[in-house]
């Protein structure tokens, strides 16, 4: 993975304003850029609630059999239906939540030229980013996002706390401290919400485990500032995550909606609770059964809203493969062998994440397997 950070201390402050995404501009003209609109079919207004099954991991965490079994139950049903579940009692914190917001506020507060200053390099995906507006010139999304990277490895380099340390310096070394943390506990939650999967497919608890623990996953914390023309623009345009599990937490504004039993539906915000998804790499591992569900976050007129999104991502070169038992159940196998690195890659550089990106992503790889037998 690129880990590179542009940095455009060359550019004097009113270059910076006029190239990239200021909301404190933005926000005082009267209709927003043409850029920020999206199609109509994609702004049509949610008109219920989704029924998010709530599923309780205090018994299945202290290994509390019959409890396993409801959780397991439940997690089945929502994945094989659209992919989308809460999470009560799961372990994290509310305290490191609400530093995790309290440091993400403190980032996205400082002026522009200094997020700037740590902006995505292209092609990467860690670093700050307004709109996405270095990558693409329409269907901008109205949000500013800093995403870094997290794995695994020995205590004595912290991959956060380095990220932090290294790219914005003294100022945010708290921060770096929170988000160690913070991304430690949701890759413990994420772990152990694979062997909840597993055990859901019928396959062994660990099944899931090697190809994970070493991975190195996603965590992007989103500012989706007031807009003053929210029926045209969005947050998030609608996709499915390419990743493998998202473990989301939103603030108490409310944005994100998702797309079941054909309608959009708002999923309302419990400070206690955090939102999980399948990914589209999940869908590939479980050969198809559980689905990864098409979302977006939609903006505000009034409020600004955050959220704090772990995106868990297998190791970059294994071999994405369902299990065997599972295919010889279902009798085809729906997926190419892929890594995460060419879905990535993809994502990054060819394509950009919607609601066919795993469809688009195959028949990109099959044709490109093929240019090189
Ligand atoms: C690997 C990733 C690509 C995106 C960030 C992570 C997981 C989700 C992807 C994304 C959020 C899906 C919607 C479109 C996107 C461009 C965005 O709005 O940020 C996607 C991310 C990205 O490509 O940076
Ligand atoms: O902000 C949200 O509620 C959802 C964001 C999202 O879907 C994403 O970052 O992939
Ligand atoms: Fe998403």
């Amino acid at each position: 993975m690129n880990s590179g950070f542009c940095m455009v201390s060359s550019l004097n402050h009113q270059e910076v304003q006029s190239r990239f995404f200021d909301p404190s501009w933005l926000q005082m003209q009267p209709h927003v850029p043409m850029s920020f609109v999206w199609p109509k079919e994609c702004v049509v207004d949610a008109n219920e609630e989704f029924q998010a099954p709530m599923v309780d991991l205090g018994g299945f965490l202290r290994g509390d059999e019959e409890a396993t079994h409801v959780a397991v139950k439940l997690i089945r049903k929502a994945c094989s239906t659209h992919g989308f579940f809460q999470v009560i009692n799961h372990g994290v914190d509310p305290l490191l939540i609400a530093e995790a917001y309290e440091q993400m506020d403190a980032f996205f507060k400082l002026p522009i030229d200094r997020k700037v200053s740590i902006h995505k390099t292209p092609g990467s995906v860690w670093g700050y980013s307004g709109a996405h507006a270095d990558r693409f010139s329409s269907k901008l999304p109205w949000k500013e996002t800093l995403s870094f990277p997290f794995h695994d490895n020995n205590t004595l380099d912290p991959v956060v706390s380095t990220f932090f340390n290294s790219t914005l310096g003294q100022d945010f070394q708290q921060a770096g401290v929170v988000f160690q943390k913070y991304c430690e506990s949701m890759k413990r939650l994420g772990m152990k919400l694979l062997e909840l999967l597993a055990i859901s497919l019928g396959v062994d608890k660990l099944h899931y485990k090697e190809l994970f623990e070493d991975g190195c996953s996603v965590m992007r914390c989103n500012f989706y500032p007031s807009c003053q023309e929210p029926s045209v623009a969005l947050g998030t345009g609608p996709h499915c995550d390419p990743t493998s599990l998202t473990i989301l937490h939103q603030d108490q504004v409310g944005g994100l909606d998702v797309f079941a039993d054909n309608t959009w539906q708002t999923v309302p915000p419990r400070a206690r609770a955090l939102v999980v998804n399948i990914g589209d790499t999940f869908t590939a591992l479980s050969n198809g059964r559980y689905k990864s569900c098409l979302h977006r976050a939609v903006v505000n007129k009034y409020k600004e809203r955050r959220s704090l999104a772990f995106f868990l991502c297998p190791k970059e070169d294994k071999v994405v493969r369902a299990p065997e038992d599972i295919v010889r159940r279902d009798g085809t196998k729906q997926y190419p062998d892929f890594t995460w690195s060419n879905l990535l890659e993809f994502t990054q550089n060819y394509y950009r994440a919607d609601e066919a990106t795993l469809h688009n992503f195959t028949k990109w790889l099959l044709s490109s397997k093929q240019q090189t037998l």
